[in-house]
């Protein structure tokens, strides 16, 4: 077969183009992007973990990155919104799926700090598609090996932060609890975004706020407006190295249905691409888009809203000027 036509700017290798091969054939890979072996450096990788043995709910996001990448044939090589030719501006690859073995927790979260790890050592930032939330454990373990404590900007309906369930305290709901006890945060530096919902007790919040987050609730959206939440974000992590995690589950279930720990009041998807398209002057370091579950989605809304996030944040990661 020849040579797969691509939208290719000096030595960064992009999209299958789209005007002569159809978006809806050829490879599956994310934005039908390369892969790690068809590029010489790597600037970001976009990596799944299908884990998804750590929910408290609905189970299913082990299909998360296959979804979002089958929703995400029809990203455009241009992102007017940001002003930028995320593809153009630095070499982004899909690198595949990680390794998890489903039936043990442990071993799952040591395979996904491990492939992270090796990805970070060719590549400058990972972008992880859930996968449940606990992903974003293991990621912040390998991210922070390399940059120290980070600044975490959290978008969920859920605080995370709780302690155990029926004993165990690696699960979906337990993610950043862990990180901050491990040191792995920036506790000057982290906020969630929001959150909603009903908490278990009101001391949730407190211990929350000690392990070092913020809240930017949900119902404080309308009064904030976009431009107010970016500007509470902008103050909180300054100019710190900053993760970000997106939980789907922070967009209303109108906007997103297929997740499994869904609740009622969220963000649009407008609201939130705009708030990720401010991030282009943060230090981002990684990010992580977790808890599409398939099984609940209907014709690709959920799908598609995921995509988008995924391409505003490697938009806010290009390098501009
Ligand atoms: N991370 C997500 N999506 N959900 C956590 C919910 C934990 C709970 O059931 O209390
Ligand atoms: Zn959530
Ligand atoms: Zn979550």
């Amino acid at each position: 077969m020849d040579e797969i036509p691509r939208v290719t700017e000096g030595r960064y290798l992009g999209q299958v183009d789209a005007t002569l091969v159809p978006r809806f054939a050829g490879p599956a890979t994310f934005a039908r992007l390369p892969r790690p072996d068809e590029v010489s450096d790597v600037d970001v990788a976009v990596v799944g973990a299908p884990f998804d043995s750590a929910v408290t709910y609905r189970p299913g996001a082990r299909f998360g990155p296959g979804h979002i990448r089958e929703s995400s044939r029809l990203l455009r090589p241009y992102n007017p919104a940001q002003e930028v030719a995320p593809f153009a501006r630095q070499q982004v690859v899909d690198a595949g799926d990680l390794v998890v073995n489903p039936f043990s927790i442990d071993e799952a979260l040591g395979q996904i700090e491990a492939g992270t790890r090796a990805l970070l050592e060719r590549a400058g930032k990972v972008l992880v598609l859930g996968g449940d939330h606990t992903v974003a454990l293991p990621t912040l373990r390998a991210i922070s090996s390399v940059h120290g404590p980070v600044a975490v900007v959290h978008f969920d309906a859920h605080l995370d932060t709780w302690d155990t369930y029926f004993g165990a305290a690696y699960t979906h709901g337990t993610p950043f609890r862990r990180a901050s006890e491990e040191g792995l945060l920036d506790r000057s530096g982290c906020l969630h975004v929001g959150i909603r919902g009903p908490l278990y007790d009101a001391s949730d919040l407190r211990a929350d706020g000690e392990l070092g987050f913020q809240v930017v609730p949900s119902v404080e959206l309308d009064a904030l407006g976009v431009a107010g939440v970016v500007e509470r974000i902008r103050v909180r992590v300054g100019d710190r190295p900053v993760y970000v995690s997106v939980d789907v589950d922070v967009l209303d279930p109108a906007f997103a249905p297929g997740t499994g720990t869904p609740e009622a009041g969220g963000l649009t998807s407008r609201e939130l691409l705009a708030i990720l398209r401010s991030f282009a002057s943060l230090r981002l370091v990684g990010a992580d888009l977790v808890e599409v579950a398939p099984a609940y989605d209907h014709a690709q809304i959920t799908g598609i809203a995921a995509a988008h996030v995924a391409y505003e944040l490697i938009s806010a990661m290009a390098p501009r000027g």
